[in-house]
């Protein structure tokens, strides 16, 4: 653990800021009902910090997509060479998806810290420049190097593989099984940036789009399988959000052992793995038997990046799972 004060900031350092929209670019809509992003956030001043700002898009993260996550870790690609660490602010509502697709495609390791806020310039309860200023800190600190994206939120550091939002409104929005990895406080106004773990390897892949289409189903009780046959049909691949450790309704077993989409496995669970327990009809155990591919830890909105990006790449099923089964998700 490194728990030393550090200076407010080195001499010299280069930070990118991308600017990407959410509830930290947004005010009250001046147009119609609600709050929209409208303007980047300012970025505040660090003494002898060069930043240089971006803005790809404006857009509230439900309006995200995988190519808009294809385009910023292109960006980020494109000016890793050229500063000392990058910030990326964004919505919050899919903040852990854009934060998991750049854990799988970048492979430059200048540090890159996400974050937003839950409130928006207009609320004295504005969270946006603490958080702010706590990812620009920690991506120039020296100690971030090489743990691969990371989001900060709230003074917590998360890793973007297990990160996740956990309350729709609260301003400490995220959280994820095991939780944080390190954490930034401040003494006397000096920022005080501790890890105490560091993320599993990346392995970085790098498709030229992300062309394959994924579909998310929801498992419940009493599910005989709807909407199962149409998203095997019109999707290259599907994940489920199933029960527990990776069981389904008996109906979803040949519905699985009869297509040859591959069918990734997940838990609607809020955290653990998926395993190969239950043997009754629909149980992980024969729903692994029939082809399905566990999603280990990974919740199914990242499950499904992780899948699209392998099809767009044109893995074939048997080496989809090997990246599933051997990879560190
Ligand atoms: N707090 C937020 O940023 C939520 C917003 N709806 C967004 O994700 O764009």
């Amino acid at each position: 653990m490194n728990d030393s004060p550090q200076p407010p900031s080195t001499p010299g350092l280069r930070l990118a800021v991308i600017h990407t929209g959410g509830t930290i670019a947004s005010r009250p809509n001046p147009h119609g009902p609600g709050v929209v992003p409208q303007s980047a956030p300012s970025v505040p001043g660090l003494p002898n910090v060069q930043v240089t700002e971006f803005q790809p898009f404006t857009l509230p993260s439900p309006h995200v997509t995988p190519a808009h996550m294809l385009q910023v870790a292109q960006l980020i690609e494109s000016v890793a060479g050229t500063h000392d660490g990058i910030v990326v602010t964004h919505g919050t509502d899919t903040l852990e998806e854009t934060a998991f697709a750049l854990h799988l495609l970048l492979r430059a390791d200048t540090p890159v810290v996400l974050t937003g806020s839950m409130r928006h310039a207009a609320e004295v309860s504005w969270d946006g420049p603490g958080n702010l200023l706590d990812a620009a800190q920690i991506a120039l600190h020296p100690a971030t190097r090489g743990r691969g994206p990371l989001v900060a939120f709230g003074g917590d550091i998360y890793d973007a593989r297990t990160v996740t939002k956990v309350h729709s409104t609260a301003v400490e929005a995220f959280g994820g099984y095991p939780g944080p990895i390190g954490r930034i406080d401040r003494v006397e106004g000096a920022p005080l940036i501790r890890f105490f773990a560091n993320p599993e390897p990346r392995v970085a892949f790098t498709p030229a789009a992300l062309t394959a289409r994924v579909d998310v189903l929801y498992a419940y009780a009493g599910w005989t399988g709807e909407g199962f046959e149409a998203a095997a049909r019109d999707a290259d691949g599907l994940v489920i959000a199933a029960l527990g450790t990776g069981n389904l309704p008996a109906e979803l077993l040949p519905l699985i052992q009869d297509t040859d989409r591959p069918v990734v496995i997940a838990t609607r669970t809020h955290a653990g793995p998926i395993l190969p327990v239950y043997g009754y009809a629909g149980g992980g155990a024969t729903l692994v038997q029939a082809g399905a591919i566990p999603a280990s830890f990974l919740n199914a909105h990242k499950a499904r990046l992780l899948l699209m990006i392998l099809l767009s790449l044109g893995l074939d099923r048997a080496a989809i799972r090997r990246v599933f089964v051997d990879d560190p998700f």
